[in-house]
């Protein structure tokens, strides 16, 4: 089998401190993520799932490439490949996105949504190319997944659900898909 193509994948999560359920699952696809030789691309904070995200791509073998923001730069990891330190959320976003080859949403609050949101109002509007995979872990996104659906049934996406996101239920499945569509697009 051929070494997959490095990629830079930005991966979208929880500042939180959550319990095992979230953070087993997110230490196993960062993981994954690092042994494959892949860069993570993230909001390059030391907290919550952020933390467990950066330190699994680390023990893999992955590099680290942090986007931290301004208001929030005490809260950044030291021990990273880069950092960046955008003004504000909304050039955060835009930095994010434009670093990385593919996106990743794992279990996540407010911010978490913001960011995947945009991604795919980018992508809806042919703005984004880049694939964009919702990891459903522990059926977190169960309820956003109904209404994505009732979304594209009923007429409210210019463009089928299936061409904005690609739902996956592991990490694996989810790497699997990105080295899949970055072979095919290379
Ligand atoms: C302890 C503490 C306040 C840590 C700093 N907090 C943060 N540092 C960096 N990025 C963040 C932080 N909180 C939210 N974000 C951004 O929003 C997402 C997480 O927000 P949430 O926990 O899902 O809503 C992350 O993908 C990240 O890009």
């Amino acid at each position: 089998m051929t070494a997959p193509t490095p990629m830079k994948i930005c991966v979208f999560l929880s500042a939180s401190d959550l319990d095992e359920r979230y953070t087993a699952p997110t230490r196993e696809f960062a993981e994954l993520v690092g042994r494959a030789g892949h860069t993570l691309v993230w909001g390059g904070s030391d907290a919550g799932l952020m933390k467990v995200v950066a330190d699994g791509v680390r023990a893999g073998g992955g590099r680290l490439s942090g986007f931290s923001v301004d208001f929030l730069r005490q809260f950044a990891r030291a021990d990273v490949d880069e950092m960046t330190v955008a003004k504000d959320l909304a050039e955060r976003k835009a930095m994010l996105l434009a670093a990385a080859d593919a996106v990743v949403v794992l279990a996540g609050g407010l911010g978490t949504l913001d960011e995947a949101t945009e991604a795919l109002e980018l992508r809806k509007h042919g703005l984004f190319d880049k694939p964009v995979v919702l990891l459903n872990t522990a059926g977190f996104y169960d309820g956003l997944i109904l209404q994505l659906r009732r979304m594209d049934e009923e007429g409210f996406l210019p463009v089928p659900l299936a061409d904005l996101v690609f739902i996956a239920d592991t990490g694996a499945e989810a790497l699997a898909y990105l080295e899949k569509t970055t072979r095919l697009a290379g």
